[in-house]
């Protein structure tokens, strides 16, 4: 494949889906929220099954499963007009712009950098943490839950003992850069307190050095870099303009060959995807097996698709330092609108899922159930203690 340098380029050259790569038909499409900004949405997976009836021989992909799918290019052909659009809101605007500051400020080298979010998630071998992630809704899984105000998962996640948060902010999951700005300003209620607040992660597809411009200034500490939608030399050059701003990267790998490019490119924290990104099907084996070619001192991050306890412990005995966390918890909080009691309150289900996915259980001898009332990541003990003959 040869190297493009636009992520549109990049699909555009070799990435359009064949139809081995098409989704099977049998997922229902379910109803979308109305975007936040009040804009109609249309769902990408409509757009993605317009786009599939096309049957255009130059869009099709010479890559076998290095073809990118619909869904992915239609948010990334979007994504090239948001970007394009802010770059000309800036242009009017001046040289006051916050964001062309801050690019200058970048591009002069006078930016602080921030290890708040690998200091958060950085864990020692037998210890695994949550990145809980806020997610309305999503192209795969349609509606998860309906979020009037963002604040209520940041407060349930700090007091869960979440490590990180993660906040999409692109319109295909109903997600908007002020949620992340929310977040980032109700987090600093626990400024003083231990530990004190989450780093929060831009959850988006980032495609150009503007849009980090854009996380840094909206507070995030991180933003995701996703290699499928980026190839090679563009990863390394938003990897780096993701340090001039001070952020970290978590850069997203769903297999083999993808690792091997993260790693050329110096990635100090990767994530395996365990979402196919062509079927949607989810395999935490993809997590088994990728780390095992990590480097010594990068984290790792498993990411989608966990939704056992003891998943969640078997990623971390492989070496997993963090798992990223988001239909779950968004799915627990919203059981209270369906008749749960108050055992069962929307609060305590997600809270204790991520106890329990942090606690020091073990997969041979730990109930994960109790692990999930009081699981205190207190060590063997736990284990020990719920030990049943
Ligand atoms: O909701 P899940 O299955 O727990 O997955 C969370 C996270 O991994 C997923 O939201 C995700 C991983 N990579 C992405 C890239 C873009 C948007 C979303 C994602």
């Amino acid at each position: 494949m040869t190297e493009c340098t636009s992520p549109l380029a990049f699909c555009v050259a070799g990435a359009r889906p064949t139809t081995a790569h098409r989704r099977p038909a049998r997922r229902c499409e379910r109803p979308l929220l109305p975007h936040p900004s009040g804009r109609a949405l249309i769902s990408p997976l409509r757009r993605a099954r317009l786009s599939m009836t096309a049957t255009d021989p130059s869009v099709a992909s010479s890559e076998g499963s290095r073809g990118l799918p619909s869904v992915l290019v239609d948010i990334l052909q979007r994504k090239e007009r948001e970007v394009q659009q802010l770059k000309a809101d800036m242009e009017r605007a001046g040289a006051e712009h916050p964001l062309r500051k801050r690019m200058a400020q970048a591009a002069a080298g006078n930016i602080c950098s921030s290890t708040a979010f690998s200091g958060a998630i950085r864990k020692p071998r037998g210890t695994v943490c949550v990145i809980a992630e806020i997610k309305r809704q999503s192209p795969s899984a349609g509606v998860l839950a309906e979020v009037p105000d963002v604040r209520f998962y940041s407060q349930m996640y700090y007091k869960a003992g979440a490590a990180a948060i993660s906040v999409l902010t692109d319109e295909a999951f109903a997600g908007t850069l002020d949620d992340l700005r929310t977040v980032v300003e109700h987090q600093k209620n626990y400024r003083g307190n231990f530990p004190g607040p989450c780093p929060v992660l831009r959850k988006d597809f980032i495609i150009d050095e503007v849009q980090i411009a854009e996380a840094a200034e909206a507070g995030a500490a991180a933003v995701l870099l996703i290699v499928a939608a980026l190839g090679r030399e563009k990863l390394q050059q938003l990897l780096q303009a993701t340090e001039r701003h001070g952020l970290e990267a978590l850069v997203e790998v769903h297999d083999e060959a993808e690792l091997e490019v993260a790693k050329a490119v110096g990635a100090k924290i990767i994530g395996v995807n365990a979402r196919n990104l062509h079927t949607f099907e989810v395999n935490l084996d993809v997590c088994m097996s990728l780390i095992e070619r990590f480097p010594e001192g990068v984290i790792a991050v498993a990411e989608s698709g966990i939704k056992e306890t003891t998943d969640a412990w078997r990623l971390r005995d492989a070496g997993f330092s963090a798992l990223l966390i988001g239909e779950l918890l968004m799915r627990a909080s919203q059981s209270v609108k369906h008749g749960a009691n108050a055992y069962e309150s929307s609060y305590n289900q997600a809270f204790g899922i991520i106890r329990a996915f942090q606690s020091k259980g073990s997969v041979k001898f730990g109930p994960t159930t109790l692990a999930r009332g009081y699981g205190m990541n207190e060590g063997a003990k736990e284990s020990l203690g719920y030990l049943e003959m």
